[in-house]
């Protein structure tokens, strides 16, 4: 019986050093994902529609445009559907164009298709016909899912607020960061953050999806864009689950560290924060509307 005792708890104790592999193999998986999800797109730009990226170009012809502004997004009569069924039309037709400093909302029904036009600006999914333009290369925008998403495998908060770039576990570390990234904890009323994690870069035991509340980590995860700066941020509902007071924090700081925003989202409060809203009607139609922003 002690052999078999012993056995099992031998057994177990791999079962649990298994179960951190796993959970590395989960982040790294992530990535790989996030790298064909890429490649896809790269893909679908030699066939279907036009859609082009040219990060050089900053010429603006919108009458909309100030010296100072820049095209970021251009979308001329641009249709698309769900990847999964091409005749599930999702937007007909669109124009818009999308400047810097020229913050955009996209609002409309649940299931109108607010997430979706996201994706097609990131450059996730294809488009059908028209032609999409991106005035800036890929790495310099950020797109923030509804849900957050936190790599399990006992990361480092440093590592955290890196993601999705990779921090290798002994690799070297910028402390002249520090200031930095407690200063923008700080602003999102996170400093308890970094006592709560043993500092910045102790690998953390717990699950940090399952440990902080879901206003936590939309805090989080501004944070990263934040530390990051971005041309432009594409934020899907990513103050959903903060006050309205965090919320004006969120699009102040973004606005003064000079991002350019496309949010959706449900609540009437996102007006104020945006220059232009998009308005998707759910069958495929659309309306934009200039907003008197007061931030
Ligand atoms: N990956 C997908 N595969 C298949 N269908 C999808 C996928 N993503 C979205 N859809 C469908 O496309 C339609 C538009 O969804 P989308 O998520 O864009 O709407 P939404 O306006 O963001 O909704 P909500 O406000 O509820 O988040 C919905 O009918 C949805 O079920």
């Amino acid at each position: 019986n002690a052999f078999i005792y012993i056995y099992l708890v031998n057994s177990f104790s791999r079962l649990t050093d298994v179960s951190v592999f796993v959970g590395d193999l989960a982040g790294t998986l992530h990535r790989v994902v996030e790298l064909f999800e890429l490649l896809g797109f790269d893909r679908g730009q030699q066939n279907s529609a036009f859609i082009q990226e040219n990060p050089e170009s900053v010429a603006v012809t919108s009458l909309m445009t100030t010296a100072r502004e820049e095209c970021i997004y251009r979308l001329q009569g641009v249709s698309y559907s769900l990847p999964t069924d091409p005749n599930y039309r999702l937007i007909e037709g669109l124009t818009i164009t999308i400047n810097t400093g020229r913050n955009l909302l996209v609002t409309g029904q649940s299931s109108s298709g607010k997430t979706s036009l996201l994706r097609v600006l990131a450059g996730f999914w294809d488009i059908d016909s028209g032609m999409l333009e991106r005035k800036l290369a890929s790495n310099r925008s950020v797109y923030l899912p509804q849900k957050p998403y936190f790599p399990c495998g006992k990361l480092t908060l440093r590592q955290q607020i890196h993601y999705p770039r990779r921090l290798l576990p002994n690799g070297i570390i910028d402390h002249t960061e520090n200031a930095r990234i407690a200063d923008l904890l700080k602003s999102l009323k996170l400093d308890d953050m970094i006592a709560r994690c043993g500092g910045l870069d102790t690998p953390v035991e717990w699950d940090w999806q399952e440990t902080l509340t879901p206003g936590e980590q939309q805090r989080l995860t501004i944070v990263r864009v934040l530390y990051r700066k971005p041309a432009i941020a594409i934020l899907d509902e990513a103050t959903s689950s903060v006050s309205s007071d965090c919320e004006a924090d969120i699009y102040r700081l973004l606005r003064a560290n000079g991002i350019t925003f496309v949010s959706a989202g449900h609540r009437p409060s996102l007006l104020q924060f945006h220059e232009i809203e998009l308005h998707l009607d759910g069958k495929t139609g659309y309306t934009i509307k200039e907003l008197a922003s007061n931030t």
